[in-house]
């Protein structure tokens, strides 16, 4: 796949990226300026979460190889739509942004047999916005043999390049996902889940689509043979690079008898236990750890998990970094490293068996750039 544009070759672009998480929750943009090796100015950014019926059909799509014609439309439109939005707020034009990374929605992901699928429509999305895009950005990993995830580690590095290491960069999204950073070494890998099983949990018995504060799991007690059997999962002890789909873990029956403030605390305590566990999978000691994604705003989980890594954690606005936007503006610098043919991963983040490139550009089609 010829990707490579060569006349972007030394200057900064100016990139959009486009993440809808496995939360399921909305949809993040944010702009950056990058030459893809740092990042040389942090612009605008937006969120959206999706309402309660896209939400929906999103949701029925998951564990499934593909999505209905309508709804890819449907999404990518969506997702256009606010890139538009966030332009026109920020009085800028198509013609100020280079590049759109557009991640999609991952709805399926089984790097085993070679297979992740992120649903969304490069081609419509470059056509409706008139801005060049870059989708895909994990089928040539995975074709390759890698994990296909996790993807942001790159950019965790790049912003930490300043940042005394050893240290650890954890995202608590739907799934959750370590990045281990010690100067230019870096290992990464999901540890397991993050928000995603609390927030069924929450959404089947409140109606809620997550545990505001975590407070309702603050009211409960963990049941320790539950999690005791919950932690005991193989995945645990696979040795990294590991990457989970949505809901590998099928906790259902485990837990279902138990009622809403113990079954809260119970998920919640298993998250914070498979932090503990990918402790041993680490090359080092981290000297600190800094939470990004969602559920960095739930302090219930983030004193379990500081109780179990034994370091100090703090979120990433402590070093400065923008922990709602971190993984769109992770798109956004990949995509300008796929079109400066750059690798997006590397053995020891997706274990993939070289660097690897990946991502596939979709040029807007001549005429189509419209104004805002
Ligand atoms: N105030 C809060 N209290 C508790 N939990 C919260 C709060 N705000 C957000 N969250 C949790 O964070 C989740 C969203 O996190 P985030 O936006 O990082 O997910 P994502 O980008 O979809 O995930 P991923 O990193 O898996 O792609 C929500 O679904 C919720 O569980
Ligand atoms: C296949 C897929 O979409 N994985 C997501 C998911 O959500 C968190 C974790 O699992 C991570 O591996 C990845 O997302 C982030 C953005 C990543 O690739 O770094």
């Amino acid at each position: 796949m010829q990707n490579k544009r060569t006349d972007v070759e030394n200057r900064p672009l100016r990139a959009l990226g486009l993440m809808s998480g496995t939360s399921l929750d909305g949809v993040d943009a944010a702009i950056i300026e990058t030459d893809g090796e740092t990042v040389v100015k942090h612009g605008p950014v937006r969120s959206a979460p999706y309402d309660p019926d896209f939400r929906q059909r999103l949701r029925d799509c998951l564990g499934r190889q593909g999505a209905p014609a309508g709804l890819i439309a449907d999404f990518t439109t969506l997702q256009a739509d606010f890139v538009r939005q966030l332009l026109a707020a920020n009085g800028l034009t198509p013609g100020d942004i280079d590049l759109i990374g557009f991640h999609g929605q991952t709805i399926f992901h089984d790097p085993a047999n070679r297979v992740t699928v992120q649903i969304g429509d490069g081609e419509l999305m470059a056509e409706l916005t008139g801005i060049d895009t870059v989708a895909e950005f994990r089928h040539a990993d995975v074709a390759a043999g890698g994990e296909g995830a996790p993807f942001a580690p790159l950019y965790h590095r790049a912003l930490a390049k300043d940042l005394e290491g050893p240290l650890a960069v954890l995202n608590l999204g739907g799934v959750g996902n370590v990045t281990y950073i010690d100067g230019e070494d870096v290992l990464a890998f999901d540890t397991g889940p993050a928000n995603a099983l609390m927030d069924d949990w929450i959404l089947r018995h409140t109606g809620a689509p997550f545990d505001e504060g975590g407070k309702i799991a603050a009211a409960g007690t963990p049941d320790e043979a539950v999690l005791a059997k919950l932690l005991d999962h193989p995945y645990f002890d696979l040795k990294p690079p590991k990457s989970l789909d949505r809901d590998q873990f099928d906790v259902a029956g485990a837990i279902s008898w138990l009622g809403l403030e113990n079954g809260a605390a119970t998920l919640l305590r298993f998250t914070s236990g498979s932090i503990g566990r990918a402790l041993s999978h680490l090359p080092g000691t981290p000297a600190r750890w800094l939470l990004t994604g969602g559920g960095r705003k739930n302090p219930v989980l983030v004193r379990e998990i500081a109780n179990v890594v034994g370091a100090p954690v703090e979120p990433v606005e402590a070093v400065g970094w923008r922990g709602d936007d971190l993984e769109a503006e992770a798109f956004a610098f990949l995509a300008v490293r796929s079109v400066r043919g750059l690798p997006l991963s590397l053995p020891t983040t997706t274990g993939v068996p070289e660097p690897m490139t990946g991502g596939r550009l979709y040029p807007a089609p001549s005429g189509t750039r419209v104004s805002a």
